[in-house]
């Protein structure tokens, strides 16, 4: 069976790729099983990081490794949170800190100017020194509502609006938000560029 370690400290993330990769028959193994420090996120892009976290997974761990960088862009701040939406309201804030800032953020927005889209970039590195790590980006447009809604999910869910679905993506089941979302997107792709190169 086919080892594999999600390079990340998110069980949020750890959930969604789970659910996904193993109907495929890989040994899906979250980083949290080693005790290795955190890579630091010093890209200026989503795919510098997730090859940046990958990689450090993967000299780690000795095993081929699968990261994500994620974040939320919101059109009426110019793409920001952008890949800085982990830490946007400050190094040591939890997502409920962060939601509070971006409401904050845009209070005078109109609900019509409330445009923005999630991204999620995979990087898969067969081994630390992989010159040709797979690539996968995947996006997914909404809108920010005016107050956080649903209790499923992580991070900005509770105020990512589906104007098709009139909900958030809190109150998405994970095979619901997987059908459509970013992550979902991007892993799809994923899986099937991976199948195409064994
Ligand atoms: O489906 C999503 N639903 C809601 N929020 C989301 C989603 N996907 C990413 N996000 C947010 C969470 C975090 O604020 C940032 C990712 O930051 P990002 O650095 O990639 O992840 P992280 O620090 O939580 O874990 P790690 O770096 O160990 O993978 O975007
Ligand atoms: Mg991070």
């Amino acid at each position: 069976m086919q080892e594999l370690v999600l390079a990340t400290g998110n069980k949020g993330k750890v959930v969604e790729l789970e659910a996904l990769l193993q109907p495929f028959g890989w040994n899906v193994r979250p980083q949290s099983a080693w005790h290795f420090a955190e890579a630091e996120e010093t890209g200026l892009t989503f795919i510098e990081n997730a090859i940046l976290k990958a990689r450090h997974a993967a000299q780690h761990t000795g095993l081929p490794a699968l990261a994500d960088d994620s974040g939320l862009a919101v059109n009426a701040l110019q793409g920001a949170p952008g890949i800085y939406s982990a830490r946007y309201a400050g190094p040591e804030c939890n997502d409920q800190d962060n939601i509070e800032k971006l409401l904050d953020t845009l209070k005078d927005t109109a609900p019509e100017q409330r445009q923005a889209s999630f991204h999620c970039v995979l990087a898969y590195l067969r081994h630390a020194n992989d010159p040709t790590p797979i690539i996968c980006h995947g996006r997914w447009d909404g809108m920010i509502a005016t107050t956080p809604q649903g209790e499923q999910g992580f991070g900005y869910d509770p105020v990512f609006w589906i104007p098709e679905l009139n909900c958030t993506a809190a109150q998405l089941s994970t095979a619901q938000k997987q059908q459509l979302s970013h992550r979902g997107q991007a892993l799809r792709q994923f899986v099937k560029q991976l199948q195409a190169s064994l």
